[in-house]
C-alpha cells in the first residue's frame, strides 16, 4: 500500500528525511515516532508527493485523483475554513469518488465515518463552532469518509481527551484489522505501544528502529533518541509505557 525507497528531502544542504526505505502492507497500523524535528511530518508529506524529494514513493507517482482514492491524509494543522455543518464537512471526504452528486454509497460512507467517530449527534452543528478536540474528531471523520485503503495521519490524537484518544486509536486499529493500513505520527508512546502493530522510530531523518513496539521502545533507543528514561511493563491489558525522566 505504501513503498518508500531511499526517500530523501533536503532543506538547504541538510537532509531532514534521509534515505528512508519502508514498506507498509494491509493490516498494519504503523506508529511513526521520534522527537520534535525528527522529520515525521516531512516524511509523510514527501511520501504523498507534496514535497520535492529524491528516491521513490509509490504514492508520489499517482495522479492527484488516483492518489485521493488510494490514500487519505490528515494533516497536523486542523483548519476548518468555512462555517459548514459537520455532516457537510465530513461529506467532503467523498469528493474523490463523486460523479455529479452524492450517491447512496457516498451517504453510507459519511454515516459510517460519523458513527466510527461518535459524531452522529454533532451532524447539524457548525464545524467552526466546535471545540478544538471536537474539530479534530470531525476532521478524522472526513478522512475516514474517503474510505481509502491507506490513511496517513499527522499527530491525529494530539489534543484529544483520553477517551477520544483511545477511541480514535481503536478506530485506526479496526481499519488495520479490516485489511486497510494506517501510518500515524504520534508523540504519546503509551498509546503508540498499546495500539500500533508496528513502530518506526525516526531520528534526524533516518529510521533507527522498525518493528513491534516492544522491540523499538527499548531503554537504549529511548535514551539515545529521546533522551529519556522510560518505564516499560507488559500487563494483561497490553504494554504500559511512561517516560520518567531525562537522561541528558
Ligand atoms: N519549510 C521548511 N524550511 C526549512 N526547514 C524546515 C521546513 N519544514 C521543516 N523543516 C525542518 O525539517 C526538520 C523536520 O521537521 P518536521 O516538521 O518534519 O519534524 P517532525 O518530526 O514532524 O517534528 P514535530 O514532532 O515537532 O512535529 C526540522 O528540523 C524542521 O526545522
Amino acid at each position: 500500500m505504501l513503498a518508500l525507497s531511499n526517500l530523501t528531502v533536503r532543506r538547504g544542504d541538510c537532509p531532514v528525511v534521509d534515505r528512508v526505505t519502508l514498506t507498509v502492507g494491509p493490516g498494519e497500523f504503523v506508529g511513526l515516532i521520534g522527537p520534535n524535528g525528527a522529520g515525521k511530518t516531512t516524511l509523510l508529506r514527501a511520501a504523498l508527493g507534496f514535497l520535492a524529494h529524491e528516491g521513490e514513493s509509490s504514492l508520489a507517482r499517482l495522479t492527484p485523483r488516483e492518489r485521493a482514492r488510494a490514500v487519505a491524509f490528515l494533516p497536523q494543522a486542523r483548519e476548518i475554513a468555512w462555517p459548514v455543518d459537520v455532516e457537510t464537512l465530513v461529506a467532503l471526504g467523498r469528493a474523490p469518488h463523486l460523479g455529479r452528486a452524492m450517491g447512496v454509497e457516498d451517504r453510507a460512507a459519511v454515516e459510517r465515518a460519523l458513527q466510527r467517530m461518535g459524531l452522529e449527534g454533532y451532524r447539524a452543528r457548525v464545524a467552526t463552532a466546535l471545540s478544538g478536540g471536537e474539530q479534530a474528531r470531525v476532521l478524522i471523520a472526513r478522512a475516514l469518509a474517503q474510505e481509502t485503503p491507506l490513511l496517513l495521519a499527522d499527530e491525529p490524537v494530539a489534543g484529544l481527551d483520553p477517551e477520544s484518544q483511545i477511541r480514535a486509536m481503536q478506530v485506526f486499529q479496526d481499519l488495520a484489522a479490516e485489511g486497510r493500513a494506517v501510518v500515524a505520527s504520534i508523540h504519546d508512546l503509551g498509546l503508540a505501544a498499546r495500539h500500533c502493530t508496528r513502530l518506526v522510530l525516526l531520528a534526524r531523518g533516518q529510521v533507527v528502529a522498525d518493528g513491534p513496539p516492544a522491540a523499538v521502545l527499548t531503554a537504549e533507543n529511548m535514551a539515545a533518541v529521546f533522551g529519556v528514561r522510560v518505564f516499560y511493563a507488559e500487563t494483561p491489558e497490553g504494554p504500559v509505557v511512561q517516560p520518567l525522566g531525562v537522561t541528558r
